[in-house]
């Protein structure tokens, strides 16, 4: 190389360091400048709130990691146990404010205020992407739109008979442990069912069990969930380069490419399904273009064709933010209410008898009809949804000052984490909150504790599958129950609840299943 070129080089190094060094020192003057004024205009708000206990630099985070062995598995105990003593307090994650509510009114004031956003979900862009998560503003509108569309009840009719088909491909499946005194996990078969009937229900695309890549995304989504929770109790991962450095550093940077690989799968194999069926029939291709289609997939496929921005990053997006919000919400909702059946015998005999007189001796399938006739089963999933909150919290950011309902104010800009498990442990509404009592949901009773009660959230960010999720709830459990009587040796304080986005119980779901006789 000769000597000019070599001085070229140099002297560009030179001013491309510079450069970076410069950005840098630039961003960390600005950031340090902008939560200094913040700090000053919220501490005296702040301040007159209830606060958990603190250490300096560290925080509350200090007490979730005191005593712990395992800040993963232990922090949702931790967590929980913390806030738990405060209506409203405010806890510090290490230099990031964030104020908990766990007063009903207050939760549902911040839900139903359309300014509160949920910035912060920002963060999870790298799993997210643009989809309706993290959208605000119009792209949310939009993309909520196509959603309430494609989960509307006059789409049920389909989506009931693929979860009867995978419902009864259980049971069956189960068979073999009838009888036998062998107590099995049943979460694994529960999973799988509402993983393969919700990803037909949405694309048509059957999980391909013999392939390895379908299970990866599936296991991946759980994995990461974990992650990105610990990323945001410890503020220092929030940076992306940090947050990346540290994944490569446990070897678990390949999940976030797992994940993308099944939306990209069902993106392609509708496509070319979609292209071979316009060929064949000009009419379907007319159709397609100006009806509104059946499936997810084809709606966003449509409206990826009529609109130059929404590309296929936000379809895949969209189809992997649809499939972690829904699957393993409902199945950890049905596991638990097996469980909780399998410890509360004469609560399942009345669920059984309910399933009876609806369906008589007959072994018919279900309807959509039938669902809303099964009301003590209804009571039955309620009181799971509150006393085991799938999602026990969420969070928001506003740009103005909120009040509280005793006089409080939330300064703007900060974190407000709101506690669905602390409302549905309020013993004002739940008395003796801890047991499992179906009798608080009967028809006589609800009344008292609705407000308390928010396992679908509220205001215009309530859940779009709340009667999804229902309908498919009740459609498995009366297959399974119909069939089988469970038992368990599991007591309450065997269930370990461990807190990432969900709550989850780590302890297993140990059944045995026993023959009911047959009609
Ligand atoms: C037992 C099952 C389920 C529970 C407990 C549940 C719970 C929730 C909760 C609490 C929220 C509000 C989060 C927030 O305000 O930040 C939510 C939002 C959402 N849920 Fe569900 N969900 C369930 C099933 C489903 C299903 C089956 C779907 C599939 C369609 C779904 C799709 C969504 C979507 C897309 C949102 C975001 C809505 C928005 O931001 O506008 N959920 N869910």
């Amino acid at each position: 190389m000769s000597t000019t070129m070599r001085s070229i080089l140099v002297n560009f190094y030179w001013i491309f360091g510079s450069c970076v060094f410069m950005i840098l020192v630039r961003t960390i003057v600005h950031r340090t400048f902008t939560y200094i004024r913040q700090m000053r205009r919220m501490t005296p708000l702040l301040n007159s709130l209830d606060h958990l206990p603190t250490k300096p630099i560290i925080g509350s985070l200090y007490y979730l990691i005191k005593d712990t062995k395992d800040f993963m598995t232990e922090r949702g105990e931790k967590v929980i146990e913390l806030i738990s003593k405060y209506e409203s307090a405010i806890f510090w994650m290490m230099h990031v404010p964030i104020v908990s509510l766990g007063k009903h009114e207050d939760i549902q004031a911040v839900l139903n205020n359309s300014r509160c956003s949920r910035k912060f979900l920002r963060l999870l862009e790298g799993t997210l992407g643009d989809s309706i998560f993290v959208l605000h503003g119009e792209k949310w509108r939009r993309s909520r739109k196509i959603l309430l569309a494609a989960f509307s009840p006059n789409r049920f009719h389909r989506f009931f008979s693929i979860i009867k088909e995978y419902s009864s491909f259980t049971t069956k499946a189960l068979e073999l442990f009838c009888d036998t005194d062998e107590i099995i996990d049943i979460k694994h078969y529960i999973l799988s069912l509402n993983a393969n009937s919700f990803v037909r229900n949405i694309s048509d695309y059957e999980i391909n069990k013999s392939n390895n890549e379908d299970i990866a995304m599936i296991n991946a989504v759980i994995e990461i969930a974990r992650l990105e929770c610990t990323r945001f109790l410890i503020p220092w991962l929030h940076p992306k380069f940090i947050y990346k450095t540290y994944l490569f550093f446990l070897g678990k940077l390949h999940l976030y490419r797992e994940i993308l690989q099944l939306p990209k799968k069902i993106i392609k194999e509708r496509s070319m399904c979609n292209m071979t069926r316009n060929l064949q029939n000009d009419k379907i291709a007319e159709d397609t273009d100006t009806a509104s289609p059946e499936l997810f997939i084809d709606m966003l496929l449509q409206r990826h064709n009529g609109d130059a921005d929404f590309t296929e990053k936000h379809i895949r997006a969209e189809i992997f933010s649809v499939i972690s919000a829904g699957y393993e919400t409902t199945a950890a909702t049905v596991c638990n209410v097996l469980l909780m059946l399998a410890m509360h015998l004469e609560v399942q005999e009345k669920v059984y008898d309910e399933i009876k007189t609806v369906f008589g001796n007959d072994d018919r399938e279900v309807q959509i009809e039938d669902v809303k006739k099964l009301v003590y089963m209804e009571q039955c999933i309620n009181e799971t949804l509150r006393k085991f909150a799938v999602i026990p919290s969420t969070l928001r950011v506003h740009n103005e000052d909120i009040m509280l309902s005793d006089g409080h104010i939330i300064p703007a800009g900060c974190l407000i984490f709101l506690g669905f498990y602390l409302s549905h442990h309020d013993k004002t509404f739940f008395p003796n909150a801890d047991n499992w009592d179906p009798e608080r949901f009967s028809p006589e009773r609800y009344g008292d504790c609705k407000n308390a009660f928010l396992p679908f959230g509220g205001g215009p960010r309530l859940c779009i599958g709340t009667k999804y999720a229902m309908a498919s709830i009740k459609t498995q459990l009366v297959h399974l129950i119909r069939r089988y009587h469970f038992s368990t040796e599991m007591k309450m304080q065997d269930i370990h609840l461990v807190l990432d986005i969900l709550l989850r119980n780590d302890s297993g779901y140990w059944l045995k299943l026993h023959s009911r006789p047959k009609n």
